[in-house]
């Protein structure tokens, strides 16, 4: 058999699913097994797929983690073999023209579950987007990619707080601490939830940028942009509980651990507002454009093939048409307006989200988590932030509409 096609005489390319910075992903054929998988090829050689599958192994067992079946070498290169999924949310976006409410609600569900059981293995993910998840059987989302996931429990001591770290993740989800260069801890996985969780209502968020900025201006814009944005244009269009999911997580301290069950609350207050009682996801775990198989190419035909069919893969997006998309909160038969964002200024708001960072720089010098509060009072005011947080848990927990 054609070694360029067959890895390890064992898996046979059929298709790319996926370029990262990192690997490549094929849909391959296990010879052995006869099944199709997902195999991951490192594409810098350093090993960092077997990394990644050191922690994947770890985290076996839960729901929404992909199966690990093999890691191996070849003579240029690492790669691990994995259960294969679905599309992406994002490329399931992008085909489907919009979610809906209810969609996007038990998608949130979901994506925290995930999280969590990442977190209580001792892992945080560190680059939580929508291009992470991706639809697997039964409509279970699964996390994927844990290339630069990080042990935040270590001889069962939390790591410690630092400053000056180099940024970690993709900017247009990093969290503002990622931007100003604090480690990142369970908190900042969440933090980037949130503007997932407004992309997927919105197809868009205020800090998307050209492409072809370099990435230092693209960190940079982006950063001053979620910084100084208010809570009306970040949250237009999105339930107000999104605004509060951001206030508590940008109030909790650097070791503290999320409540992931007040996060669920959240949500689900959301469902019980709207009175979504559906639990269908509606994404279709097969709904991904054909592979394009590959044939008795040599490796320089296979590259051509491979990039032609990203581009074609881009130009089906752009050429399909886009479903009406009906606004939420303009929806004429069942006018939600009032449930979502219009929320107050943020002087007015209880629980007004991080306001504004004051100070331009992108570069803390301080070593301390305490002083970097005091130098961002407002940003970080913990006390305040977490007083709305208790009050508003308070009440949220007695209101019986919320409980489900
Ligand atoms: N198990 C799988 N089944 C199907 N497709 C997959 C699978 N794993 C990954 N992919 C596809 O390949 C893409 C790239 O995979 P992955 O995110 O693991 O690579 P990466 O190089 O680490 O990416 P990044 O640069 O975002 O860190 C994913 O977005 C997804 O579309």
């Amino acid at each position: 058999m054609d070694e360029d096609k067959v890895i390890n005489h064992r898996y046979q390319i059929q298709a790319e699913l996926g370029k990262g910075g990192y690997g490549q992903v094929f849909k391959v054929l296990d010879l052995v097994k006869r099944f199709d998988v997902a195999l991951k090829i490192d594409i810098n050689s350093k090993g960092s797929v077997l990394q990644e599958a050191k922690i994947l192994k770890e985290l076996q067992g839960g729901e929404g983690i992909p199966k690990l079946y093999d890691t191996g070498k070849t003579p240029t290169s690492t790669y691990m073999v994995i259960q294969i999924l679905g599309p992406s949310l994002s490329l399931s976006l992008k085909t489907m023209g919009s979610y809906n409410i209810n969609t996007v609600t038990l998608i949130m569900l979901q994506a925290i579950s995930r999280i969590e059981y990442v977190h209580s293995k001792g892992y945080i993910h560190r680059d939580i987007k929508p291009q992470q998840f991706l639809i697997g059987p039964q409509s279970t989302l699964y996390l994927v990619d844990f290339g630069i996931a990080k042990k935040f429990i270590i001889d069962n001591c939390h790591i410690s707080f630092q400053s000056q770290c180099s940024r970690v993740g993709s900017c247009s989800y990093a969290s503002i601490n990622s931007h100003i260069g604090i480690r990142l801890s369970r908190r900042d996985d969440f933090e980037s939830l949130v503007y997932m969780g407004i992309f997927l209502i919105r197809k868009f968020l205020p800090w998307f940028q050209d492409k072809r900025l370099d990435d230092n201006r693209k960190w940079s814009n982006a950063f001053q942009i979620k910084r100084d944005i208010s809570e009306q244009d970040l949250f237009h269009s999105c339930p107000k509980q999104f605004a509060i999911m951001l206030s508590y997580i940008r109030s909790l301290k650097f070791e503290e651990r999320p409540d992931y069950e007040y996060l669920r609350e959240l949500i689900n207050s959301i469902r019980n507002e709207l009175s979504l009682t559906s639990t269908v996801l509606g994404l279709n775990f097969v709904s991904r454009k054909p592979y394009t198989v590959i044939v008795k190419k040599n490796e320089d035909e296979l590259k051509k093939l491979m990039d032609s069919s990203h581009e074609e893969m881009k130009s089906h997006n752009k050429r399909r048409p886009k479903k009406s998309r009906t606004l939420i909160g303009h929806n004429k038969n069942n006018d939600l307006s009032d449930k979502f964002l219009k929320i107050p200024t943020m002087k007015e708001s209880r629980y007004s989200i991080s306001g504004n960072v004051s100070g331009s720089s992108t570069k803390p010098i301080t070593q301390n988590e305490e002083t970097i509060r005091n130098i961002y009072p407002e940003f970080t005011n913990r006390k305040k932030l977490f007083n709305s947080y208790n009050s508003f848990k308070s009440q949220f927990r007695s209101n019986s509409i919320c409980k489900t």
